[in-house]
C-alpha cells in the first residue's frame, strides 16, 4: 500500500509545529531538561509567545509558598514548611510529637491522588484548625519568631534571587497565595533579603496580643483546597492586579490552580506545577491540571527562563 501525504495539509502542519517547537529548543532550552513534562508543548509555546508579546506590563505572577518557592528538600530531608518552623518557638516535645502525627495522618491525605478535593476539604479545614489551636495553646511569642526562622532549615529554591529580583526590576506585581503562616512566610523572604515592595501576600496572619503573644489567627482560614474562595474574598485588596491580562501561576498543589480563578479574568494563563513528591502516583494528574510540571526539580531555573523570555520584549512597560 502507499502512502500519500496532501502536500497542502502536511507541510504548513509541520512547518508551524517547527516553528513551535522551537521556543524550547533555542529560546528557553530550559523547557528540553528531562524533568519537564508537557501534556501540549505546542500549547504551552503559544501561550508563553502570547505573553511575551504583551511583556512585563501586562504580566502578574502568582505563586505558592511552602514547597513552591521553599525547596521540598535538601540533603535527603524535608525542608520545614512555615508551619513547621514554629515549633522552634517552644521546644516543647509533646507538641513537636502531636504536630508530627498530625502532619504523618492529614498530609498523606492532602497529596493523595485518588480522593477527590470535595473529600479533602473538611480533612484539611481539621488539619489546620487542630495545629492553629496548638499553636494558640503554646502562647507563642512575637519577638522570638525571627530567631525561629534564622535556626530552621528554611531554605528556598536555588535561583531565588534571580526570581524575586527580576520581577522587581521588570515592576511585575508578585501575589503570594499561602496556606501556610504569613508571619513566619514574610521572615523567610525578608532574611534572604529580597521582600521587595511589589509583592503582596495572601495568608493565615497571626494575631498576637499586645504582650506580642499568639491569641489568635486572624480573618478566614485558608488551606490547601479554599484557595479560590481565599482569593475571591480579597478581591478588592487585589484590584490593582486586574489590569495585567497574563498570569504565570506556581504552585505544588492541585489546589493552587483555583487562585488565578478568584483573582480576575484572565487573556493567558500559564500555569507551572512543582511535582516534589509521589511522582509516580500524581505524575498523571499532575500533567493533566497544569501547562509545565517540574519533576523533581529544587530550581527555579524553569520558571526564570520562562520569565526572562516573556519580559525581553521592548516597549512594553
Ligand atoms: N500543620 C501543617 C499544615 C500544613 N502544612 C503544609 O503547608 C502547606 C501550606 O502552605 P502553601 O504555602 O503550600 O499554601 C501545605 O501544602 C501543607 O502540606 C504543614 O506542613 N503543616
Amino acid at each position: 500500500m502507499q502512502i500519500y501525504f496532501t502536500p497542502w495539509i502536511y507541510t504548513p502542519m509541520r512547518s508551524t509545529l517547527t516553528i513551535l517547537h522551537q521556543l524550547s529548543k533555542t529560546e528557553i532550552p530550559e523547557l528540553t531538561k528531562s524533568t519537564v513534562l508537557m501534556r501540549e508543548r505546542s500549547r504551552v509555546e503559544k501561550t508563553i509567545r502570547a505573553m511575551q508579546h504583551t511583556g512585563a506590563g501586562g504580566l502578574q505572577v502568582i505563586s505558592d509558598f511552602d514547597m513552591t518557592l521553599t525547596r521540598f528538600a535538601h540533603n535527603g530531608r524535608r525542608v520545614p514548611t512555615t508551619h513547621s518552623k514554629l515549633l522552634l518557638v517552644h521546644l516543647c516535645g509533646d507538641v513537636s510529637l502531636s504536630m508530627k502525627e498530625l502532619l504523618n495522618t492529614y498530609y498523606p491525605i492532602e497529596i493523595d491522588p485518588h480522593r477527590t478535593a470535595e473529600e479533602k476539604l473538611p480533612l484539611m479545614v481539621e488539619w489546620w484548625t487542630q495545629v492553629h489551636e496548638l499553636l494558640i495553646e503554646q502562647r507563642i511569642r512575637k519577638d522570638l519568631l525571627a530567631q525561629a526562622v534564622r535556626e530552621s532549615r528554611a531554605m528556598l529554591r536555588d535561583g531565588y534571587k534571580v526570581f524575586f529580583d527580576h520581577l522587581e526590576e521588570q515592576q511585575v506585581p508578585l501575589l503570594i497565595f499561602s496556606a501556610g503562616v504569613g508571619d513566619v512566610l514574610e521572615e523567610v523572604i525578608q532574611q534572604n533579603r529580597v521582600f521587595h515592595p511589589n509583592i503582596r501576600i495572601i495568608s493565615n496572619y497571626m494575631d498576637f496580643d499586645q504582650a506580642g503573644v499568639l491569641r489568635a489567627f486572624k480573618g478566614q482560614l485558608i488551606h490547601s483546597f479554599n484557595k479560590r474562595e481565599g482569593a475571591m474574598s480579597h478581591v478588592a485588596a487585589l484590584r490593582e492586579l486586574q489590569a495585567r491580562p497574563n498570569v504565570l501561576l506556581l504552585g505544588d498543589s492541585l489546589g493552587d490552580l483555583t487562585v488565578a480563578d478568584g483573582v480576575a479574568e484572565h487573556q493567558n494563563v500559564l500555569t507551572i506545577g512543582f511535582l516534589n513528591d509521589q511522582v509516580e502516583d500524581r505524575r498523571e494528574s499532575y500533567v493533566n491540571a497544569f501547562d509545565v510540571v517540574l519533576v523533581k526539580d529544587e530550581t527555579m531555573d524553569v520558571p526564570n527562563a520562562v520569565l526572562r523570555y516573556i519580559t525581553s520584549s521592548r516597549g512594553d512597560k
